[in-house]
């Protein structure tokens, strides 16, 4: 089996002195999409920014395409192709779409697909219809599609994605679900947080299971949700 493009091996998080991720075990491949789903609380936030390096102490292993990145600072990770959207959508609101977009742009990267902003509008036909548009006056459901573009423009080979489901209308999840597609068609891997279970079922290839900070499963989409609902009763 060829290695995978991410590995993370008994990572261990922490804010302060509260233990909250406890020696997660998780890949994903080079061109799958995998979600990670839980409960509100159940530490899929705090994995993603572990897995960025953006919070402090962490203890464990995390290899991204062949190099071990436990130590590395978050802009070098980023500059290996490791893409992160965080859940808080924050876009430059002085700035037009287009200008947003042009503070992700990083060279092209081998390997990984590369986008311009063109491509971009043809991904996102919201954005590409109000290119000059401050960022600001854009609904949230924009904003989230901006700041996804504004990764994709760093050309990532894995794009780390919190909740992009979450608080958009549904036309703008079917979008949402539509352009992770497209992705994985382009050969990225998206490594995907959520509550949702009907979208992450449409786009995803497996899941695994966060509850109180430990993996709880690892499989498929329906025996993730089969096992949370087993363990609320
Ligand atoms: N900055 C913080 N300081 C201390 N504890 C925090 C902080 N952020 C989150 N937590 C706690 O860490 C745990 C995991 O939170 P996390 O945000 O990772 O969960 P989540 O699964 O992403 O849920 P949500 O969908 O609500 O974001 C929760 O108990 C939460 O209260």
């Amino acid at each position: 089996m060829s290695t995978p493009l991410l590995q993370v091996q008994g990572l261990n998080g922490f804010y302060g002195r509260a233990h909250i991720l406890f020696d997660l075990e998780l890949e994903v491949a080079r061109g799958e999409v995998v979600a990670l789903m839980g409960r509100n609380g159940a530490g899929k936030s705090t994995t993603l920014k572990a897995l960025m390096g953006l919070l402090e102490g962490t203890q464990g292993r995390v290899s991204f395409d062949g190099r071990e990145v436990s130590r590395m600072a978050p802009y070098r990770r980023a500059r290996l192709g490791l893409g992160f959207v965080p859940e808080d959508r924050r876009v430059f609101t002085d700035l037009s779409v287009l200008q947003n977009l042009e503070t992700g742009r990083q060279p092209p990267r081998p390997g990984a697909p590369q986008w311009t902003p063109q491509a971009l509008f043809e991904l996102f036909p919201n954005l590409g219809a109000m290119p000059d548009r401050p960022g600001g006056q854009m609904s949230g459901g924009e904003q989230q599609m901006l700041t996804i573009a504004r990764t994709l423009m760093g050309n990532p080979h894995l794009v780390l994605l919190d909740e992009p489901s979450e608080g958009v209308a549904p036309v703008i999840v079917e979008q949402m679900a539509a352009m992770i597609a497209r992705l994985k068609e382009a050969g990225m891997a998206v490594l995907l947080c959520e509550q949702n279970f009907h979208f992450a079922r449409l786009v995803s290839d497996r899941a695994y299971l966060l509850d109180h900070g430990r993996i709880a499963y690892r499989g498929t989409l329906d025996g993730a949700q089969a096992h949370q609902s087993e363990s609320l009763s």
